[in-house]
């Protein structure tokens, strides 16, 4: 060895400063990653109990990785947020990603409409810094909890520079969804989530994030949606259609100030006759309809009808993400044309 790189007599080198932590802001929203049961293998009847502190507190490895900034948005079940509930975590987020002392959010968020939320930031946010929703399909008490995991690997996430520029991500049973395609598709298991047309954008293995995959469709920065353009959203309804449907859903829905509904239909976007009668009825009324599908594969292809009905195929959105995709559309526009071209690039 030269004696230069010896250790100076009787002590080691000074160590070096030690790097700054990305600083992550953690944002709870509840949800079942925030429950508990009654006993540890009651997996399917909680309540939610926790707030993001203790959840953050279950899992200490989070601190090597981030500094934690922590807030509580609000503490419920998914399926008990309402479009103003959406709203003030959009702009909770857009605050704290414009805050140059924060480099990344992560969501805990229940997982029913988790997909909603994830798709609406993903339109919205201005930002390309990591932000990532976590949920758990397990309550924290449970033998197994899934949660606990998949809050480490949403924290391995949201400090990998790889996650930069790739829109909202979705971490769940190590697999890295991406906000436009991923979908719940279990109501129990804890892998409940696929993207089917586009596979996971990665996963998180040997405690390594990789990625595989990048979005396609256009996302936060590259979106024209600003939530600055947004007082409240329209009001849009998904009527699901089958056979042996009746006409009255589409009245009720067009007297209650829909400005646009979104049909699940059959097959490839298929009308039935009351459907057919229903969108005649939202033209007539000036309310904007689009014919996505309850099949859960494939994009709704145009129509000869669509020009007839005035009716806006969905591309490949489920009729959940389609409905926000529309809400956004008519903040910005009434123009059949300009949101068909909407759902060709979202
Ligand atoms: N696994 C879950 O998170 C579902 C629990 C609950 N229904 C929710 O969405 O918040």
């Amino acid at each position: 060895m030269h004696p230069d790189s010896l250790p100076p007599a009787g002590g080691a080198f000074p160590s070096p400063l030690p790097a700054a932590l990305p600083r992550i802001a953690l944002l709870g929203t509840g949800g079942t990653i925030a429950a508990s049961a009654r006993d540890a293998v009651q997996l399917h009847d909680y309540r939610v109990t926790e707030g993001v502190d203790a959840i953050l507190a279950a899992v200490p490895q989070v601190r090597e990785l981030a500094e934690v900034h922590c807030e509580q948005l609000m503490n419920v079940e998914s399926h008990e947020i309402d479009d103003a509930g959406l709203l003030a975590i959009a702009r909770r987020v857009q605050a704290l990603l414009d805050d140059d002392g924060i480099d990344g959010v992560v969501l805990t968020h229940g997982t029913d409409t988790l997909e909603e939320t994830a798709y609406f930031l993903n339109l919205v946010l201005d930002s390309a810094k990591p932000v990532v929703i976590v949920g758990a399909m397990r309550p924290a008490s449970a033998l197994s909890a899934d949660g606990p995991l998949n809050l480490l690997n949403a924290f391995r996430l949201a400090t990998c520079a790889e996650a930069a520029g790739k829109g909202v991500l979705v971490m769940l049973n190590d697999r890295i969804g991406a906000a436009r395609h991923v979908t719940k598709m279990h109501t129990t298991a804890t892998d409940a989530f696929f993207s089917v047309e586009q596979g996971s954008l990665g996963e998180i293995a040997g405690g390594v994030v990789h990625f595989f995959n990048a979005p396609t469709r256009r996302h936060t920065v590259h979106s024209e949606f600003s939530l600055a353009d947004i007082g409240e959203l329209p009001q849009v309804d998904i009527i699901f259609d089958h056979l042996g449907a009746g006409t009255h859903l589409y009245r009720a829905a067009i007297a209650a100030g829909a400005r646009g509904i979104v049909l699940a239909a059959t097959g490839n976007g298929s009308l039935s006759p009351s459907a057919r009668q229903g969108a005649e009825e939202a033209k007539r009324h000036g309310v904007a309809f689009v014919r996505a599908s309850r099949v859960g594969q494939g994009v709704v292809t145009d129509s000869a009808d669509d020009a007839v009905l005035g009716t806006i195929a969905a591309n490949s959105l489920n009729p959940q993400k389609a409905r926000l995709l529309l809400m956004l559309a008519l903040c910005v526009t009434r123009d059949t044309d300009a949101i068909r071209e909407c759902f060709r690039r979202y």
